[in-house]
């Protein structure tokens, strides 16, 4: 697995990638996947969507805030062993929830934890911008991540909508900038009445493409999901999801 340019400490954003357990994660697509399939994506989708903002060059590292230590430490094997990609820790690193618990409050413990330090390698604590990443994005491209962050470095606090045009897939804050976020349905809505600035980069259709049911994976598919999501969908009947020209040809 590729882990990006070799960065020095201090330079970049720093991503927190909340991440529900794999056994309750993406429950909207258990009608299309089925319970077995289900969690396997899950992980896949986390996995694509680390490993593309791994290559990104704006990005410092990621944290990964999960109750899911299995899936945590698939995440973590992403950002290189301790002193392995050049820097002293690695890329990745993994939090439990804070209290609270849900999704808003495993943000807010993640942009936290940045702050006090508790980053990944890389991190320049609280002076680093922060952006919280939804790890349901399995054709994300780091040059979309680019243009997302580009945009975004302008502004104290700013969001991406998703693909549907009524959630968001990143939050983006400055330091010093409280995230305050209000994720989950309708959260596009949400963030604008907030006063966060809405992000519109060309080009980013990857990094608006969450996935929650078998239509949006399709989706995904068609505009080229990572390795990981490819073979776990190749793996297990890709013709549920149309994407049996796509077997075997993963984008790598
Ligand atoms: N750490 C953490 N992450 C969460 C929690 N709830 C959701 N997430 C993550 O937040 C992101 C967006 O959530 P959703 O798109 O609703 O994903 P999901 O909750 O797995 O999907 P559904 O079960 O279908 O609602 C995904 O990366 C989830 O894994 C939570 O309680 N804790
Ligand atoms: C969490 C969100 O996504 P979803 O609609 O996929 O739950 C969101 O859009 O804020």
């Amino acid at each position: 697995m590729q882990n990006g340019p070799v960065r020095e400490a201090g330079d970049g954003w720093v991503l927190v990638v909340p991440l529900k357990p794999l056994r309750l994660a993406k429950s909207r697509l258990a009608a299309a996947a089925g319970d077995e399939l289900r969690p396997a994506l899950a992980l896949a989708f986390a996995l694509d969507t680390v490993a593309a903002a791994l290559r990104c060059p704006a990005v410092a590292g990621v944290l990964v805030v999960t109750e899911d230590p299995a899936a945590g430490e698939r995440l973590r094997g992403l950002g290189g062993p301790p002193g392995g990609t050049g820097v002293p820790e690695g890329r990745v690193a993994v939090l439990p929830d804070g209290p609270g618990r849900g999704l808003n409050a495993a943000v807010t413990h993640g942009v936290r934890a940045v702050r006090a330090g508790a980053g990944p390698s890389g991190a320049r604590g609280g002076r680093a911008p922060v952006a919280a990443l939804n790890a349901d994005l399995p054709a994300l491209r780091p040059e979309e991540l680019a243009r997302v962050l580009g945009a975004a470095a302008g502004h104290a606090r700013s969001f991406l909508a998703d693909a549907a045009g009524s959630g968001t897939t990143l939050l983006a804050v400055a330091p010093g900038t409280e995230p305050a976020p209000a994720f989950g349905p309708h959260s596009r809505a949400r963030h604008l009445a907030s006063g966060a600035v809405e992000l519109a980069p060309p080009g980013v259709a990857g990094a608006r493409q969450d996935v929650d049911t078998g239509d949006d994976l399709r989706a995904a598919l068609a505009l080229g999901a990572g390795p990981h999501t490819t073979a776990a969908v190749c793996g297990h009947g890709g013709e549920a999801f149309g994407a049996f020209r796509r077997c075997g040809a993963s984008r790598g």
